[in-house]
Parts: structure tokens; sequence; C-alpha cells
């Protein structure tokens, strides 16, 4: 169930890892106190009725067990149903390992890349550190350098509307392979990699005058998957002991639960934390999920458990995935932690960067195209697609689009498996993912089979996936889980129908078409079984072929849906007021 290349890392370079002293910080700022935070109103206590009620936290890790917490933030965000900007500015660091467009394998690259933006505008300081992948002609190198375990860092930096990049310099971030890996696995030094990026993300704040002025102490972090868990461990054990960062709080955003970052438990001793913060990162998986751990009784050191553990707040990217995680079915393990957590966790739908993903604008397309003129831009495009693919170039057929990491979440062996049945019909598919070998090569057989109706696109492209998005009359999403997903959005953004499993934060974004009522902006199918799958598709070519008009109706209410990020940032500022209304979670 976990991922096995994960236990397949033997040790990062002990060289490399040689801990810095956990002794008090050298730069120390204005620290607030709690005392000087904005006062509460009395829309505050409205939201918060227990507020005025803390709670004990029984059993949290880390080396204090007794903490104190304001519960009655266990609230939706959305209950804040104003998208009017925060009257609070925030100080805000993301901490990620993708940002695009400079660096991006998926999702998560998308929402570090937009989101930032979204809350800069709403007048909020925003500054966004990620890796130094390769080259970035744009950001300039600081004056800055620093020591983080054991080794020199540099900062290079770039603005772009209004949110500070800071990108990391070191030799482990630029290798010609990919992110996380190249041709011969995972690298084995990813845990020392994002250790590092997490104490930068920490330093940053306190160490570099951007535009004269720090951003000081009082921060939000928002720690973005397994790779920036550390940043709330850190903050937890190595700062705020120090009185450093007392106002500051983390939040920890889970975009995939299924990736932890595990490794073998002698390499928490390279992550320069204090000896007794070893549990608070250590993982005991049951009998019958370990497999074949060298430590005998399947102990791990579990990052993203870290983060849990310590962040003062949870967020996960659709109100779906955020009950799903809490339950043995979607939890990965981690759901009965993520259930006491569960106050302090919340769900916020993910937008879409309008201005990337936009058909009037978009550069990648074979001709823009807007509501007003949605049947002729689409089919243009359509059109252009079959063209540079190869395909019979025909307007009645319907095109189905597949585009996604090819990998058991997003279910493209569904695909393949449905494939016989739907190229029966006179349909054209195209598919475009990188990933499994095994998967790769149904790909190729896809195309191979059936010459005159599938593509099977091995690779990753920006472009082909912005035509096929544009292209398309329909989407597949047949996820198993989902966390949010982005391609039925940018889909609906298109006038593209998504044919999708009803999971996580797919079923809050595709309403189900219903032709009672006109409603809907998709076709959503449970279980997750290729039987389901195949009704709902052939539904969705009955509709396309017997009902154009309703088609024609569902593509204009999925392009009317407002997908900008809008509402979550308001959603977010809310979540950042609560985080500083309750004292910090470990101290
Ligand atoms: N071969 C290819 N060529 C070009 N582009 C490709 C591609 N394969 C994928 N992409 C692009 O990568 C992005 C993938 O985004 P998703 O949200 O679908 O998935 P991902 O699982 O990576 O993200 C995780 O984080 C995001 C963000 O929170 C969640 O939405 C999601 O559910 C969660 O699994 C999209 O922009 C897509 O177009």
């Amino acid at each position: 169930m976990f991922p096995r290349a994960c236990w397949l890392v033997q040790s990062i370079n002990s060289g490399q890892t040689a801990g810095r002293s956990a002794g008090p910080h050298s730069h120390r700022h204005q620290v607030l106190v709690p005392g000087q935070r904005r006062a509460l109103g009395s829309s505050d206590l409205l939201l918060l009725p227990s507020l005025l009620q803390p709670t004990p936290c029984a059993s949290q890790p880390g080396p204090k067990a007794h903490r104190v917490c304001a519960r009655a933030s266990a609230q939706q965000p959305n209950e804040a149903s104003a998208t009017s900007p925060s009257t609070t500015k925030f100080n805000i660091v993301f901490v990620t390992s993708e940002v695009a467009p400079w660096s991006k394998t998926g999702g998560l690259g998308d929402v570090c890349g937009s989101l930032p933006g979204a809350l800069a505008a709403r007048g909020h300081r925003v500054m966004v550190v990620a890796p130094r992948y390769a080259e970035y002609p744009e950001a300039l190198e600081t004056t800055v350098r620093t020591q983080i375990l054991g080794e020199e860092v540099s900062f290079f930096h770039h603005v772009n509307k209004g949110v500070d990049y800071i990108f990391v310099g070191h030799t482990s971030y630029m290798r010609p392979g990919g992110l996380y890996g190249d041709a011969h696995g995972v690298y084995g030094d990813n845990q020392f990699r994002f250790a590092m990026l997490s104490l930068a993300g920490l330093e940053a704040p306190l160490q570099l005058n951007l535009g004269g002025v720090p951003y000081g102490e009082d921060c939000i972090f928002i720690a973005n998957d397994w790779h920036a868990s550390l940043v709330p461990v850190y903050l937890a054990a190595k700062y705020r002991p120090h009185g450093v960062y007392l106002p500051a709080r983390s939040v920890l955003a889970i975009h995939n639960l299924r990736h932890q970052g595990v490794f073998p438990p002698s390499t928490f001793w390279g992550l320069g934390l204090p000896g007794n913060w070893y549990q608070c990162m250590e993982w005991q998986y049951p009998p019958e999920q370990r497999q074949g751990s060298y430590e005998e009784e399947g102990r791990a050191v579990n990052t993203l458990k870290g983060g849990l553990s310590t962040a003062d707040r949870i967020v996960t990217v659709s109100p779906g995935y955020a009950w799903e995680i809490q339950t043995p079915e979607g939890g990965w393990g981690l759901e009965q932690m993520l259930r006491s957590r569960g106050y302090a966790l919340n769900g916020v739908l993910n937008g879409i960067d309008d201005e990337e993903w936009n058909p009037e604008t978009d550069r990648h397309l074979f001709q823009q195209y807007s509501h007003s003129n949605l049947s002729r831009g689409k089919a243009a495009n359509k059109a252009g697609l079959q063209r540079e693919l190869g395909l019979p170039e025909r307007p009645d057929v319907p095109l189905i689009g597949f585009i996604g990491r090819l990998d058991y979440q997003k279910g493209a062996d569904m695909v393949l498996a449905a494939a016989p049945w739907l190229l029966a019909q006179d349909v054209q598919l195209v598919c475009l993912g990188t990933g499994d070998a095994g998967l790769e090569a149904g790909m190729r057989w896809l195309e191979n089979a059936y010459p005159d109706k599938a593509r099977g696109w091995v690779g990753f492209n920006v472009p082909i996936s912005h035509k096929i998005t544009a292209a398309a009359d329909l989407l597949l999403m047949p996820s198993r889980f989902e966390p949010c997903g982005l391609n039925q959005l940018y889909a609906m953004r298109y006038g593209t129908v998504p044919i999708a499993h009803a999971t996580g934060g797919l079923r809050d974004t595709v309403i189900p078409f219903n032709p009672w009522d006109g409603t809907g902006t998709g076709w959503t199918f449970s279980p997750c079984t290729c039987e389901a799958f195949v009704s709902a598709l052939a539904t969705s070519l009955d509709t396309f072929r017997e009902h154009q008009d309703s088609f024609r109706a569902l593509q204009q209410r999925g392009l009317e849906r407002d997908s900008s990020w809008n509402k979550a940032a308001a959603e977010y500022e809310q979540i950042f007021e609560w985080a500083k209304m309750d004292n910090p979670y470990c101290s």
C-alpha cells in the first residue's frame, strides 16, 4: 500500500547531513508577543462560539504532552462567505518543492505558481521558497549565504506579480534528471535535499532583506506536501524553544497524502533535530503494511507524519478529500492521526491560474475562443489537433482526452481497460501522460492497435496538454482518489465536459448532469469499476450525439463556473486568522 520506492532508499549521504547545532538563532528581530495580536471582534466570536473554552489536546507527539488549543476552529472556512480581502495583512511564506512555471511535475507546481499571486493581489506580502533546479536567468543572486545542515546555500530572488520568489541554490538541486529522480529511480539524498529546503524556507524571512525589509518573525508558513513537512517540525524544535518565530504559525498543505517521505530510522540523525524529537518523526507500520523494512518492527522516519504532528493548522485541497483522509480507505495509515487533529483540518478547493488557462488568450491553442463562439472555437481546435496527430479530420466524431500521470492514482489502467469498448464506438481517444513503464507501454499499444482512432502520447508536454483540453469534447478522469484535481477545472473552463470518478475533489467540483432540470457540469461514476466507467461513457456519448442542445448547455455551464482563486484565497485567510488566534500547537 505504501510507496515502495521510499523503502528502497538506503541512506542519505552522511557527509552531507551533518547536523548543525540546535542553538539559539543568531538573528532576533522584533518579537511580537501574543498580547500584541489583533483583538477579537464580535464576528470572530460568532464564528468560533467555544473559542473561550480552551480544550486540552491529548496525546500529541513532540516533547510536550499537554497542549491547549481553541477547538472551535473546527469549522469549515467556507462558512466565512465573503470573498472580500481580510483586513489583516499577513506575511505568507510558501515552502514547496515545485513552483510553475519554473518547476512542475504536476498539480503542486500549478498551485504554488498561482495561489501566492492571488494572495498577494489581496494585499498580503507573499514569498515562495523553492529549490533552484536550473539556471533561472530572471532570478538574481542575493548576497546572502548561509550554512544549512553543514552545507552552504545561496538564495536567488525574482519578483513577479507582487510575489517574492526565492530559489534556494545548492548543488544537490541541479541535476540532469527530473526533480525527484532519474532513470535509476528516486534520488538517494531526497530527504537531505528537502530538509535543506525546509530550513532555507525558515531562514529566508529572517535573513533576506527583500525590498529593504525582511519578512521577519511574524509569518504564516505554508508547508506543501512531505517535501516541506519539516518546516513545522523545525519551527517547533529549533526556533520556538529559543524565542524565535513566536508569532509565526505553520499550515501544512496536503496535496497528496499518498507520498509521505518515508526513510530509514537512522536517517533521523541527519536532520539536525534534537534527539528527543525522534518520536515526533517515528512511524511504525502495522504488520500487514510492512514491506521488508530493514528494521524488524516496521519502524521508519515519516516526514509527513512529523509535519502533521507539529503544524498549527492542516489544509488539504478539497473538503471531500479532507473527509476521506480521515478514513481507513483514504488515510494511507495516517487516518487516526488526522482524525485526532480534525479540529484543525480544513479542505479548501483549489482554484486555477485563469491567465494561463484562459481559452480567450491561450497561446498554445490553434484558435482562441470564448463563451460567445464556443462551438466554432472548439471545432477549430479539434481540427487542428486531429491534423497535428494524424487522426482523420472529422468534426462530428467525439474527441475524448486523458491527461495525467500514468500511475495507480490517475486510473490510466481504467482507460486502457475501457478502450476496447470505447474504440468500438465511433470516437477518437487522445491520451497524454508519463510515469509507470507498464502504463506507458499500454499507451503505445493503444496507438498501435487503433491507429485511426487513438493516440497515446508518452511524455510531459504542456502545450499539448492545452491543445487536448481545448480540442476534446470529453475529458476522462477515472482517478482512484483525487485530492482536488486540476484537469477537470481546466476542462470545464475550456467547455470540455469531464467524466470523473466521484471521489475527493472530483466529487466536489463536477456536478452530475441532470437532464430533467438542466443542471450539472459533467458525469461522475461510482464505484471505480470499469463497468461504472463504461456506463458513464455510454451516457455521455448518447448525450453528445442525440441531445446536442443539452451537451452544449453542459459545456456552457462548465465554462461559466468560477474556478478563480478568489474564494479559496478568502478561505485561506480565514484559516490564517484561526491559526493566529490559537496558541502555537507545538511549542
Ligand atoms: N504528461 C503531461 N504533460 C503535461 N502536463 C501534464 C502531464 N501530466 C500532468 N500534467 C499536468 O499536471 C497537472 C496535474 O495536476 P493534478 O491536480 O491533476 O494532479 P497531481 O496529482 O499532480 O496533483 C496533486 O496536487 C494537486 C494540487 O493540489 C491536486 O489537484 C491533485 O488532486 C493532487 O493529486 C495539470 O496541470 C496537468 O495538466
